[in-house]
């Protein structure tokens, strides 16, 4: 058995980011930009009135209450001909370009508005409540770096940037074949033996969670003829998941059948709890993902590895696994061989301190406490006996785009 740290180098060097293509901005979100987003405006294109008010010179009304003459009327889309004479003042609205000759704002609560005239009741500073042109930012800077995935604010920046069009990562897609003659899809008719597939629909989520584009295949049945049609529908995705048919009994098909249709295998088994049968390799030219039937220990190794994988293929650079540290709410017994993914409650304590308790039971079958856990708490092989108290890191589950 490799360790997960080996597994993960080992998978990710199967795979590179994948081309760029052009979309429209209105589709962009949750894309990974493929190259530098230059502004091609400037923001805001000249300095402009930040309130509702009176454009007028500071020096002009350094004693109040004084008086001045209101020559013109700018509304935000429009500008004032002329300059700003001394004792003269134009009433300007938010985001209107301030005339010529004026430096500051008075915004119009501190005012009086007579006939042709206006009562300045408050002093100002020079530039008050004026936005400098090029403010938020000028015609060719980099306003967004390649490698970014565009969250709702970003959309926003890069269509004030006039970027209507834009370079994204192709979304990967990842044919899904859950594998069993136990399981049958949520709705169907369930025989007295079996239970419904969860395995496949948790995968399509998470890929979609990750950006990728998935294609759930029809479940595959305990047989190789079945398993090798169903793998032959992948054909044209940038990966193959499988679920199920990982492990070591004579049902547990998915490496000698596929074996059979030129399965290279890169390797199988890791030093892991739950994943341990976890398999990867390359079929007829698509890399392969073999995740083992537990529901948990399917999620828990989506986690781990298919997530790294669509950042790549998406040229996401990133840390693939992000610990945080914490302190251990419960004790814990030493540790085997296999690294350890403990699916935990997580509690903040007034100091900032993350208290994380592994739930009692974790059996890789319990879907209800992965869907309760908001933490992973990582155990090394062999790690010693553990105390409530002591320091532990996790993986959070949650407040990221993969919330699983
Ligand atoms: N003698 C040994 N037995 C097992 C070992 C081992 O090392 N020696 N490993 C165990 C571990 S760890 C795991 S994990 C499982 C993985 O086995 P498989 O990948 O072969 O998965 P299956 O046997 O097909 O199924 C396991 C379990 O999961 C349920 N399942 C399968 N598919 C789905 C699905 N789509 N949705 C919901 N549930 C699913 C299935 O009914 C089984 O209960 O092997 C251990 N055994
Ligand atoms: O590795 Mo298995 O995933 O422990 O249940």
């Amino acid at each position: 058995m490799i360790s997960v740290e080996e597994a993960l180098q080992r998978i990710l060097a199967g795979f590179q980011p994948l081309p760029a293509e052009v979309l429209p901005i209105g589709e962009a979100f949750g894309r990974v930009l493929a190259e530098p987003l230059v502004a091609r405006a400037t923001q805001p294109p000249a300095a402009v009135s930040a309130m509702d008010g009176y454009a007028v010179r500071a020096a002009d009304v350094a004693a109040v209450p004084c008086e001045l003459e209101v020559v013109g009327h700018v509304p935000a889309g429009s500008s004032h001909d002329g300059r700003l004479q001394p004792g003269q003042a134009v009433r300007i609205f938010t985001g209107a370009p301030l005339p010529e000759g004026a430096d500051s704002i008075v915004i119009q609560e501190d005012t009086e508005a007579l006939d042709g005239r206006v009562r300045v009741l408050e002093s100002v500073r020079q530039g008050n409540y004026v936005r400098p042109a090029g403010l938020d930012f000028r015609a060719g800077e980099v306003g967004l770096e390649a490698g970014r995935r565009l969250t709702a604010r970003d959309v926003g920046l890069a269509a004030a940037m006039d970027r209507p069009w834009l370079s994204v990562r192709r979304r990967p897609r990842v044919a899904i074949l859950a594998t069993g003659d136990e399981v049958v899809m949520p709705g169907e008719p369930r025989g007295p033996n079996q239970i419904v597939s969860s395995n496949g629909l948790s995968l399509s989520a998470a890929v979609r969670a990750c950006g990728g584009e998935p294609l759930l295949l029809a479940i595959a049945r305990d047989d190789a003829a079945s398993l090798q049609a169903l793998a032959g529908e992948a054909r044209g995705a940038d990966l193959l998941v499988t679920t199920g048919g990982a492990s070591v009994g004579e049902h547990d098909l998915v490496r000698q059948a596929l074996g059979e249709r030129g399965l290279e295998l890169d390797f199988w088994q890791i030093a892991m709890r739950p994943g341990k049968p976890l398999m990867f390799g390359r079929i007829q030219g698509t890399p392969l993902l073999g995740l083992p039937g537990n529901p948990v220990s399917t999620v828990v190794c989506a986690t781990l590895f298919l997530r790294p994988v669509l950042e790549r293929l998406q040229g996401l650079e990133r840390p693939p696994h992000r610990l945080l540290p914490a302190r251990l709410g419960v004790p814990l017994k030493q540790n085997d061989r296999r690294q350890d993914y403990l699916r935990s409650r997580l509690e903040r304590q007034p100091d900032g301190t993350v208290v994380a308790s592994p739930f009692p039971r974790q059996d890789s079958s319990m879907l209800a406490v992965l869907s309760q856990a908001e933490g992973l708490v990582v155990r090394a092989p062999h790690a010693p006996p553990a105390a409530a108290g002591d320091p532990i890191a996790y993986l959070p589950l949650d407040g990221d785009l993969l919330s699983l």
